[in-house]
């Protein structure tokens, strides 16, 4: 897909497809048993209802001109009864189906976010968040009413059709045939706006998925917004999403209207047919046409048009769901592009080697990113990788674990390919601290221990030891347990590097992978983390990306990235002997300093 925005709808489909329907059956499937239940209390209920006009048709035609008060009292008490009994199946049909629906959503929910965990980097880099999140939350939630009561209504109400037909023909045959006329006229309407209908809700779909982006985007980046005094224009774009999204809806919905009142006049238009000609006939004295038949027929009518209204309605929240599920089944339906080959085996116990041979790699098809990327890095080494902004460097260490697959070439570790292990026993042996340290809400505690869920409290907070972290946790108002945001807003830039820094080393990788690990940290506290950071890579091979080069200084190996290529590779004396890039690079960042202070600087380090 190509990538997407707040304001770029996504593609529509074109075809109405029975296969999202009967997807959706295969998670009603497992429940069908309520669903017989519920249909067949509600079946009882509305064949209970149907005799209502028979009695009352007897009442007239037979009990009031013979006098008989004990019948009426009698048919009274059973018509009273007959009304509790559908009264108490009416709840035990909510309670069923509120249930019923609520567990079938929670398992779409669970599908869609299970595949959303397994879905590579760039499925994540080709969407905005919002547009994602719109269909884990809103589109299936609007599935809800469907779930509950839709399709339960519906069966029960094509049931109680059928019932009321036959009562009806039962009753008359010539005004029966008089109020079926009315629904060719409603078939005709149905398909005439169908195809309008369909296609006005997934437009309306688009435009929510596109506002919900919006406010996503708007949510994440207040600070900058505010920072630049952007909040009037950022108002009006919303106000322009939100009020697209308005007219959309409105006009899909004004679809659903067009149905109820049809309905209405086609039923009244009938009605009137059949008093007309019913009095008529009775006027010419046709025996099978009484008073009492022809109220009886009436009661019929309404009867018949009340479920009808009902399938109209869900006539209408089926196309509005098959918009939603298009969407939803997308998702779950969305390849996932990095994942185990065919009899992928469990990585061995890494040691630490690293290769890269020959390795290309495109986030898109017409960019070539890495570019024959060529290396090897030695078991408990530590390689630094600098360069300019956008030169490949994390591009190169999101390529280790796996994040995306490369184009061509071989990435090997300790001699295997990781293309043929699993990914999860290949990254669960890496320690990688990306360039966003991620907070998750939860107490810090959690946060570290993300690294590896089995460790204990003393471990994490060794690892925080380690890292520098645990005085400045200790000084927090519940220690350990203080409870941090998403994000981790109530800590600084530097804490948050220092959390996942120490989550980092608590899986104890073989292979440590640090991308600007220490940007955001003071020299202060990073002359104290060098201390443990240099036990702790120990015996670990390790992947620095520093921009500030005193941190990388000492690495068995820096290669200098650019283009997508390595320039020049060597140690820091070797670079700086060379008087490359590197030498150019690192010149450039003390330019300000002269070379006695560059020695003072570099002393500290
Ligand atoms: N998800 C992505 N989709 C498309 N292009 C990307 C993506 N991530 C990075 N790029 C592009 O790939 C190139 C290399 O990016 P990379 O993040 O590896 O650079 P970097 O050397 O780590 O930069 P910096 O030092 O600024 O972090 C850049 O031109 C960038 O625009």
């Amino acid at each position: 897909m190509a990538r997407n925005k707040y304001d770029i709808d996504e593609s529509l489909e074109t075809e109405f497809s029975f296969e999202q329907l009967k997807r959706l059956g295969t998670y009603i499937k497992p429940h069908r048993k309520e669903m017989i239940i519920t249909i067949l209390i509600m079946m009882l209920s509305s064949a209970l209802g149907m005799l209502t006009p028979i009695i009352l048709k007897n009442i007239m035609d037979d009990y009031i001109p013979n006098k008989n008060i004990r019948g009426v009292v009698f048919i009274s008490i059973a018509l009273l009864i007959i009304n509790l009994v559908i009264v108490i199946n009416l709840r035990i049909k909510i309670s069923i189906t509120t249930k019923l629906g609520q567990s079938i959503i929670h398992e779409i929910r669970s599908d869609i976010f299970n595949h959303l965990q397994e879905l590579p980097f760039s499925y994540y880099d080709d969407r905005p968040h919002g547009k994602i999140q719109v269909r884990v939350v809103n589109y299936v939630n609007s599935l809800s009413d469907l779930l509950s009561n839709g399709i339960v209504n519906t069966i029960t109400d094509l049931f109680s059709l059928i019932f009321i037909v036959a009562f009806m023909l039962f009753l008359n045959i010539r005004l029966t045939l008089i109020c079926l006329c009315g629904l060719p006229l409603l078939m005709i309407l149905i398909f005439v706006i169908k195809k309008r209908q369909r296609v006005a809700w997934q437009i309306s779909s688009n435009k929510s998925s596109n506002l919900n982006a919006y406010i996503a985007e708007s949510i994440n980046g207040i600070r900058v917004t505010q920072s630049f005094v952007r909040e009037r224009e950022n108002i009006e774009i919303f106000n322009n999403l939100s009020s697209n999204y308005s007219s959309a809806w409105m006009n899909a919905v004004k679809y659903n209207f067009l149905l109820w009142p049809a309905i209405d006049n086609i039923s009244t238009l009938t009605t009137a047919a059949i008093y007309v000609l019913g009095v008529a006939w009775i006027d010419q004295g046709i025996s099978s046409i009484t008073v009492g038949v022809l109220i009886a027929f009436t009661g019929y009518i309404g009867r018949f048009w009340a479920p009808i209204n009902t399938l109209a309605s869900f006539y209408n929240s089926l196309l509005t769901a098959i918009s939603y599920l298009e969407r939803i089944f997308e998702t779950i339906d969305e390849p996932v592009l990095v994942k185990d080959i065919e009899g992928a085996t469990t990585m061995p116990d890494i040691k630490g080697k690293v290769e890269f041979k020959d390795v290309t790699f495109s986030y898109d098809e017409d960019a070539m990113i890495l570019n024959g990327i060529d290396f090897t890095a030695n078991v408990g080494e530590s390689y630094a990788i600098v360069g300019p902004t956008g030169a490949g460097k994390s591009t190169i260490i999101n390529l280790i674990s796996r994040f995306y697959n490369i184009d061509s070439g071989q990435i090997l570790i300790d001699g295997v390919d990781i293309n043929t292990v699993t990914i999860k026993s290949l990254r669960k042996q890496m320690g990688v601290m990306l360039q966003d340290s991620f907070i998750f809400s939860g107490t810090i505690m959690d946060n570290i221990r993300y690294g590896n869920r089995e460790a204990s409290n003393e471990e994490v907070i060794r690892a925080a030891k380690t890292v520098c972290a645990h005085d400045f946790i200790m000084g927090l108002e519940n220690g350990y347990d203080t409870e941090v945001n998403e994000r981790g807003s109530r800590l600084s830039a530097g804490q948050r590097q220092l959390i996942s820094f120490a989550r980092a080393l608590l899986a104890d990788p073989k292979i440590l992978i640090l991308d600007e690990a220490t940007s955001s940290i003071d020299t202060e506290t990073e002359i104290l983390l060098q201390e443990g950071l240099a036990k702790l890579l120990k015996n670990r091979t390790s992947f620095i990306i520093a921009h500030r080069l005193s941190t990388i200084k000492n690495s068995s190996c820096i290669m200098y990235i650019d283009g997508g290529q390595i320039m020049e590779m060597g140690t820091h004396d070797e670079l700086m002997a060379k008087k490359g890039y590197y030498h150019e690079l690192y010149m450039s960042q003390y330019s300000f300093l002269n070379d006695d202070e560059i020695k003072v600087e570099e002393s500290i380090f």
